[in-house]
């Protein structure tokens, strides 16, 4: 049964609900990996709108940038104050939660506070130092943010320029701004909001430069708030979404700061100016590591909120005919707006399955690595570079068809994907450029086939098995592991396809990183292959787990549209092995399974539980009464306040007058 059927709907709307084939509470704890969970969105939302000073004071689209920044701060403070008694103050999940749901996705002056500031700290912290920051940081009487990019440099890291000179005499760090391009640049939260910040600068002890390590540095005195002195800060200026965070700007003076506050849990200097090193060379990037695997759940909500959007529009909107003349037909029944839709509601439910992976994976990591064991960095930074690439780009794609799928009422903020979009398309850069990420999967791919070419495919892990099997025929009598083994064979032969290409040009003479450079769209090609075919078995497991069988009935029924397109997708990697007649029985497939899924697909949207509120857009209500309220909602733009404008009456008024003369 639909949870959402409420009287006075839409009776399009309702009608929809009626078809579903399962219970949307209990698709909600598949999603959310428990019951529990599920239920407790449902309750925080429940309990937040009962609370009016938690509501928008106005729709989004109508604030300045100004307003975003109050009222994401006015919401803050309140919810810091109710907290307690609304959430579970040691979950996190639960935490970011709350803030999304009220305060929405454009950003306000914590979101960096929980993900990259209290982190590090936790994870990169000595006992002390966490003692001295922790708790301050966890009650807010401290606002964080993480400043790491600069104006010249954000991808290369080795190449920041922020220095931290170690001077033995007042055992001090002494922070520096050399260039203008050295100037922090971007971190969220940094312009007018944070006083703390994680500042990861260059450690040079003794003349030597050791590289990029975190300090917790005071950026604002914690009474007047203003810049302290030896500290250049303010906001970068308007983005193309993400308005409501103030990302900054931030320079250094000589700006001091004591020995205790470089974070030294694993890199550590001591007070005669010893550096002791990390157990692993990269482990200060755990940070990015973390939220990268945070990446995929996050991407697949946004993706679900446009899609949620654009499913229940296409339920009420009503357009053209196909065989009954005397009525217009629900544009959700066009198989060119389920082709559009469908896919992409199967990828966030793929995205999200495999985002709870990454971060139970991430958990783990976290485990092993306070217990010294750090050997499973590599593969979880090479898994996490890929996934953050591949899911930000397809949920920009999905986003934006979701938008196209919505007509001309997409294009007006009334439905709220063009803020979705700008907000999620900021993943396909931040958390390392999509490019770049891949490259660093790509590295782990062609050193992988290199073991394999020195006949050591035994020391290769579960995740790269498939690059040393040797298929060149499928059955296509076709259940899901056919189609991972027709995605085993395009990530394979790709991969190779690359690996040998760098190869050969290296054998030509060629330096490594004119080699890598020369082969690197192809590298690209074989990270995303490897990564959608993880992707995709990550889908078929998490399916083959479910025990409510109506529910594994109908999420059968998506893996078979995720399947089907994901492979039609992928055409050209697998010409060697298909035919064209398997070719066309595919694509008959996907058709059929677009058919299957049209009863369920406003259910299935409806399962990701996003309350109105969280929603924010008047074509994707849950009551599915969508022209009285774009009515009242464009009539409740401040432009309408009054009938005649300045600009009429000082500039067009006149020159109206003038040209009658
Ligand atoms: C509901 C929520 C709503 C959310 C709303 C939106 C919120 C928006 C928030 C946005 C927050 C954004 C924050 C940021 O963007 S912070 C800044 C992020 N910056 C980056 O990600 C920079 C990317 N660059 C890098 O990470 C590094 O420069 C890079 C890894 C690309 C290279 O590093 P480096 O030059 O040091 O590396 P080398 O070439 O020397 O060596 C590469 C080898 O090192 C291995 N490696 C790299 N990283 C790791 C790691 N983390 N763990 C383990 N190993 C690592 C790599 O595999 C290479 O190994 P091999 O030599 O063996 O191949
Ligand atoms: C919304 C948002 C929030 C952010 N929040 C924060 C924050 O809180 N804290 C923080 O420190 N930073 C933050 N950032 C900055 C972000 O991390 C960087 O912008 C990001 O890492 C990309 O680096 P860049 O800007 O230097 O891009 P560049 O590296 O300059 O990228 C430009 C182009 O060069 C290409 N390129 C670069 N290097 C290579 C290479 N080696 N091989 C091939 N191609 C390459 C890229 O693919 C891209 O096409 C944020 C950014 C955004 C958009």
């Amino acid at each position: 049964m639909n949870q959402s059927i409420k009287p006075g709907d839409n009776p399009d709307l309702t009608e929809e609900r009626l078809s579903g084939t399962f219970d949307t509470n209990s698709m909600a704890a598949v999603i959310y990996g428990s019951d529990k969970l599920a239920q407790r969105r449902r309750e925080i939302s429940e309990a937040v709108s009962r609370i009016p000073e938690l509501q928008d004071s106005k729709p989004c689209p109508f604030m300045t940038r100004e307003e975003k920044i109050l009222e994401g701060s006015r919401k803050s403070a309140i919810l810091n104050r109710l907290l307690p008694g609304l959430i579970d103050l040691d979950s996190f999940e639960e935490t970011v939660f709350i803030h999304q749901e009220v305060i929405g996705i454009e950003g306000h002056p914590l979101a960096l506070h929980e993900s990259l500031f209290i982190p590090p700290i936790a994870t990169q912290g000595t006992d002390e130092q966490q003692k001295k920051w922790l708790g301050r940081a966890q009650r807010r009487e401290i606002i964080g943010c993480y400043a790491q990019t600069e104006l010249g440099h954000g991808s290369n890291l080795r190449a920041l320029e922020t220095t931290a000179t170690f001077d033995i005499s007042s055992q001090e760090f002494i922070l520096n701004s050399p260039t203008i391009t050295s100037l922090k640049w971007w971190p969220g939260a940094l312009g007018k909001s944070a006083n703390w910040s994680i500042v990861i600068a260059n450690l040079i002890v003794h003349d030597k430069n050791h590289g990029p390590h975190p300090f917790m540095v005071q950026l604002r005195d914690e009474k007047s708030h203003e810049p302290l002195p030896g500290i250049t800060v303010g906001d970068i200026g308007p983005k193309m979404a993400f308005n409501g965070a103030d990302n900054g700007f931030l320079g250094f003076e000589n700006y001091r700061i004591p020995r205790e506050n470089m974070l030294m849990r694993h890199s550590k200097v001591t007070p005669d100016g010893g550096y002791i090193r990390p157990p692993h060379a990269k482990i200060g990037y755990s940070g990015m590591v973390r939220v990268r695997s945070r990446m995929a759940a996050e991407q697949g909500l946004f993706l679900a909120h446009a899609l949620t959007i654009a499913v229940r529009y296409s339920a009420i909107r009503r357009q053209g005919y196909l065989e009954d003349r005397s009525r217009e037909v629900k544009v959700l029944d066009y198989q060119t707006q389920q082709h559009r839709l469908f896919p992409s509601i199967a990828r966030a439910y793929a995205f999200i399955f495999c985002g709870f992976e990454t971060i139970r994976l991430y958990d783990q990591l976290l485990i092993d690595v306070q217990n010294g064991n750090t050997s499973g960095m590599a593969d979880l930074h090479a898994l996490t570079s890929g996934l953050k690439s591949v899911v930000t780009h397809q949920t920009g794609e999905g986003i934006e068809q979701a938008r196209m799928a919505c007509g001309g009422h997409g294009y007006s903020m009334a439905s709220y994907i063009s803020e979705i979009y700008g907000v999620a398309i900021g993943g396909c850069t931040y958390e390392g450029e999509n490019m770049v990420m891949l490259l660093q999967l790509a590295r782990y791919l062609v050193k992988s086939i290199e073991m394999i070419q020195n006949g050591k495919s035994k020391n290769l892990g579960p995740m790269v098995a498939y690059l040393a099997a040797n298929e060149s025929e499928i059955d296509l009598n076709l259940g899901p592991n056919e189609y991972l083994k027709v995605f085993q064979y395009a990530a394979r032969s790709q991969a190779w396809r690359a690996t040998e290409k760098f190869q050969k040009l290296r054998n030509s003479g060629m330096s490594k990183e004119q080699a890598w450079n020369q082969a690197s769209v192809e590298l690209t090609r074989a990270s995303r292959l490897h990564t959608r075919l993880y992707i995709m078995s990550t889908f078929i497991n998490h399916v083959g787990s479910v025990v409510d069988q109506k529910i594994k009935k109908v999420l059968i029924d998506l893996l078979n549209v995720h399947i089907t397109y994901e492979v039609m997708d992928i055409g050209i990697y697998v010409q060697g092995l298909l035919s064209s007649d398997q070719m066309d029985l595919i694509r008959n497939q996907l058709y059929v399974s677009l058919e299957t899924i049209r009863p369920n697909a406003v259910s299935l949207v409806d399962s990701f539980q996003i309350s109105d509120m969280q929603l924010r857009s008047v074509l994707g209500r849950r009551d599915g009464n969508v022209y009285e309220n774009l009515f009242k909602w464009a009539k409740s733009c401040p432009l309408n306040d009054k009938d005649v404008l300045e600009s009429v009456t000082k500039y067009l008024k006149p020159m109206m007058d003038k040209s009658k003369l």
